[in-house]
């Protein structure tokens, strides 16, 4: 039997237990059924190459025990991507059975891969998911006649409601139990799919709905547009907006009249004020303080909020129509559209990102992304960060710092084109079907990314203040600040307690500006702190994530690049602004 020949190929990845394949083109809710049926939450969005490494989980009700693995999408069996490379290591290892998730919308493309799979020496269970967005496009499948052409189980499946699982548990369990197996002949001269399409599709009548329109306005540049920019105004107002609002009316009074008095009252219990250890536990860094109003009181609202945004553009499915629109201005810098998704990512956070880009088909490509990513695009945290800096004095200092990062973004992105060895290929972006988000997965999306979030940020966070309420208080910064000073103070225009937002930038960006919000700065020198911290070199995390995807070498050479445009750029801005004040106070010709 096939299977106990497979029991032997993988007996570490699954313990001995059957070992069930889940696969299929990208985008057809691989995930949503993985994440169902294993209780296991992955990240599952509206777009291709949302899963880039093959995820395991136990199969829930399977009998006998077996594991499930949600491969990254692939459309053939040629890999063309480090994803779809994923993809295959899993296929090669061998499988008890194939889940072959097929989107019933687009039924002719993801045939080309089931008819490979087919002709494979592994039982193959074809799943027809989206039927509910099939049926409102008006396309009817007779899955009876697709399942006797393919000769193989076709569920129909609606995953987001968990429609047509119980049977596909059943056709599983038949299959790994032994007791169907055999009864699937290998396929032989099968038809091309364009004649298995025509054989058991029908398109019937069917009314426009609002979303079909939203579909064709979304993609044709003369609406398209237009619907873009205010997509991104109306996104960035909610989360800025909402996001202030937040923190004024709820976090900042909770923090001010509850909490900051209880800890100091508590620190007065336990030593004097005066004392290093009093300004250790509540003082300028003080870590009972610092590590609950940063993360939490400036930063959380901001996460939380642009997650909420992040999510339902990628349900939506809008991503990828951004894309097309900017597509011709991303090829000047060696990306294309489909380059958007993991950009918009990196405005959350850059460690998601650079694991998105293995979805590439180039390392050109995956290097550009991820340099682009590491030097100027400031993170959620980050942007907390500016707006908490910038956002009440001055709204155009905060817009500066963003068009900054889209300067630098697209002057460097040229100059790696340029350099860099390696062609773009011409990839065909995916439009996927605008859907209207789940509320529940919404939710679940936001709430898995926000807690992920606060584990990341709240270690490192306390760590970091922790040391620079160490290094004050000990003399040690005042020494550090000495040797940054001609940099800081001479040629950055900053404060020599600046330093330490250097310094701690390194752990986490935010913390490369949270420490001049307690400095009594110019709005000048406000702009330069910003425009240095947000091209300053990448936090730990992604360091450490440029490490394994890529090698120590480019690694090293991106922060080093980071950092060197940090100072040079920042102490541009410090010489431009006092040159163009001299001008204004009558100094010039
Ligand atoms: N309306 C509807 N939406 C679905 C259905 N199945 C999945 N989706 C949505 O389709 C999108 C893609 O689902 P995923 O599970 O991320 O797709 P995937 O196959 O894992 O994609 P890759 O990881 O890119 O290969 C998500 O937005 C899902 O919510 C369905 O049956 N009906
Ligand atoms: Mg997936």
């Amino acid at each position: 039997m096939a299977v106990s020949c497979h029991e032997n190929k993988h007996p570490v990845q699954t313990e001995g237990k059957k070992r069930v394949l889940l696969m299929g083109n990208p985008n057809v809710g691989k995930s949503v059924i993985f994440s169902t049926l294993t209780k296991k939450r992955v990240i599952t969005a509206n777009y291709s190459g949302t899963t880039v490494t093959a995820m395991k989980g136990d199969l829930v009700q399977a009998k006998p025990e077996a594991v499930l693995i949600d491969v990254p999408g692939i459309y053939s069996l040629k890999p063309v991507s480090k994803a779809e490379e994923a993809a295959m290591t899993m296929l090669n290892e061998g499988a008890d059975v194939i889940v072959c998730v097929l989107d019933a919308t687009n039924l002719e493309r993801n045939l080309q891969l089931a008819l490979e799979l087919k002709r494979k020496d592994t039982p193959v269970i074809f799943l027809l998911n989206m039927m509910d967005v099939a049926e409102k496009k008006g396309i009817q499948i007779d899955d009876k006649k697709l399942s006797s052409l393919l000769q193989a189980p076709v569920i129909p499946t609606v995953a987001v409601k968990r429609k047509g699982f119980n049977r596909l548990i059943a056709e599983i369990n038949k299959v790994i139990s032994g007791r169907e197996h055999g009864k699937q002949a290998p396929l032989t001269g099968a038809m091309p799919p364009v004649l298995i399409g025509e054989e058991v599709q029908t398109y019937i009548e069917y009314e426009e709905r609002l979303i079909d329109k939203w579909e064709r306005w979304t993609i044709q540049p003369i609406t398209g547009l237009p619907i873009a920019i205010l997509a991104v105004l109306l996104a960035l107002a909610f989360v800025v907006g909402a996001g202030k609002a937040v923190r004024s009316v709820f976090f900042l009074p909770l923090l001010n009249n509850y909490y900051i008095p209880f800890m100091e009252r508590l620190a007065g219990n336990w030593t004097t004020e005066g004392t290093a250890l009093y300004s250790i536990l509540v003082g300028e860094f003080g870590v009972l303080i610092k590590a609950v109003e940063w993360p939490i009181a400036l930063i959380l609202p901001y996460v939380f909020l642009f997650y909420i945004v992040l999510s339902f553009l990628e349900d939506s499915g809008y991503l990828p129509r951004l894309g097309i629109l900017i597509d011709g201005l991303l090829r000047r810098f060696g990306l294309h559209g489909h380059s958007i998704i993991p950009i918009s990512m990196g405005y959350g956070c850059a460690v998601p990102a650079i694991i998105g880009t293995r979805a590439a088909s180039s390392l050109k490509e995956r290097l550009i992304i991820s340099a682009l990513v590491s030097l100027a695009v400031p993170c959620i945290a980050q942007t907390g960060a500016f707006i908490a800096l910038l956002g009440d004095h001055s709204f155009v200092l905060l817009l500066a710092v963003f068009l900054v990062s889209f300067l630098v973004m697209f002057i460097s992105g040229s100059v790696l084109n340029k350099f860099l060895k390696g062609t773009l290929d011409p990839v065909l972006i995916e439009v996927p079907n605008l859907l209207v988000p789940s509320a529940s997965a919404l939710w679940k999306k936001v709430m898995l990314r926000t807690k992920h979030f606060m584990i990341e940020a709240e270690i490192p966070m306390v760590f970091g203040i922790l040391f620079a309420a160490l290094t004050i208080e000990t003399g040690v910064l005042t020494h550090v600040s000495f040797i940054l000073e001609p940099l800081v103070v001479s040629f950055l225009g900053l404060p020599p307690e600046a330093s330490v937002a250097l310094i701690l930038g390194i752990v986490r960006r935010e913390l490369a500006v949270l420490p001049l919000l307690g400095m009594d700065l110019s709005l000048a020198q406000m702009f330069v702190g910003s425009v240095v911290a947000l091209l300053y070199i990448p936090c730990m995390s992604v360091f450490f994530v440029l490490i394994k995807e890529f090698r120590i070498k480019w690694a090293l050479s991106i922060s080093a690049a980071t950092i060197i445009l940090a100072f040079v750029v920042g102490g541009m801005a410090n010489y431009l602004i006092h040159f163009f004040q001299w001008m204004t106070m009558g100094g010039g010709f």
